[in-house]
């Protein structure tokens, strides 16, 4: 059977001083292996683009993480260096396609620096070095190890009983990684919290109403996706609603074949 397609923002990179359309192999990983879907990577440009023509195409949205951070500008701040470094190109097509995935009930599924977009592009705020705020833990990647180790289970975030995540994962305490010096600070006026970490840093949310999968979270399930239980739960449900969403449009299609 044919996979669904989700589409997956790029970030813009410059490798060999060449600029790049990438995103990392984590993320397309756990889309095939845990969600069972396939990602197509939507290139970044500043002046966004075809966002309908995008979502036409695809049966989901994954907004990945990524060391780059929204730019102020888009939740009424001003810029300083502790913002950076910024991506103007990613911000400018990811968040009107996460709005547009959620208005046409296409499902979707925001990562770190995902969540962060999902909670700007329905209106809300985000706090930088959010570490450097009193009782606030320090949430950012370790340092001085491997991959694996700055993507190690480490933390505990406390899962709302009779939230998305928790008919995913459970309710109660499930234990993730994390690598982020941002955070949510004043939540969309349409995102329901729906997971706090033990110094209420917010680590996931959800779309208030939304008529589909609509789910940000904080930590990285991309990483261990394969191996780690509640990673996968959400990658698989996340696939789920994305084959959901597939066949609705197949049968629409094959309906209006008839019609
Ligand atoms: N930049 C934001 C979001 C953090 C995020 O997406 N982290 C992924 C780590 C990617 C890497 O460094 O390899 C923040 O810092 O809050």
């Amino acid at each position: 059977m044919t996979k669904p397609i989700v589409a997956v923002p790029a970030d813009i990179r410059t490798f060999d001083g060449a600029s790049w359309h990438a995103v990392q192999h984590q993320y397309v990983r756990a889309a095939l292996n845990a969600a069972g879907v396939m990602a197509f990577i939507i290139p970044a440009f500043e002046e966004g683009y075809g966002t309908d023509a995008i979502l036409d195409r695809v049966d989901g949205v994954l907004v990945s993480g990524s060391a780059s951070n929204v730019h102020p500008s888009y939740y009424g701040a001003t810029a300083t260096d502790a913002d950076g470094p910024f991506d103007i190109a990613r911000d400018a097509t990811s968040l009107p396609l996460i709005r547009r995935a959620i208005d046409r009930a296409i499902p979707l599924l925001a990562i770190c620096r995902g969540i962060q977009e999902l909670n700007v592009a329905l209106g809300g705020t985000l706090a930088s070095e959010i570490q450097d705020q009193p009782g606030i833990w320090d949430h950012r990647k370790p340092a001085d190890v491997d991959r694996d180790g700055m993507y190690a289970i480490r933390q505990s975030v406390f899962v709302k009983e009779g939230s998305c995540i928790a008919g995913i994962v459970g309710p109660g305490e499930i234990k993730v990684n994390s690598l982020h010096r941002q955070a949510i600070a004043e939540t969309a006026p349409r995102l329901k919290v729906e997971a706090v970490a033990e110094d209420g840093t917010i680590e996931a949310v959800s779309v208030i109403d939304a008529p589909a999968f609509a789910v940000g979270v904080q930590w990285h399930p991309e990483y261990w996706a394969e191996t780690d239980k509640p990673s996968n739960q959400i990658f698989r449900a996340f696939g789920d609603a994305v084959r959901a969403y597939a066949a609705g449009k197949l049968s629409n299609a094959e309906n209006e074949a008839l019609a």
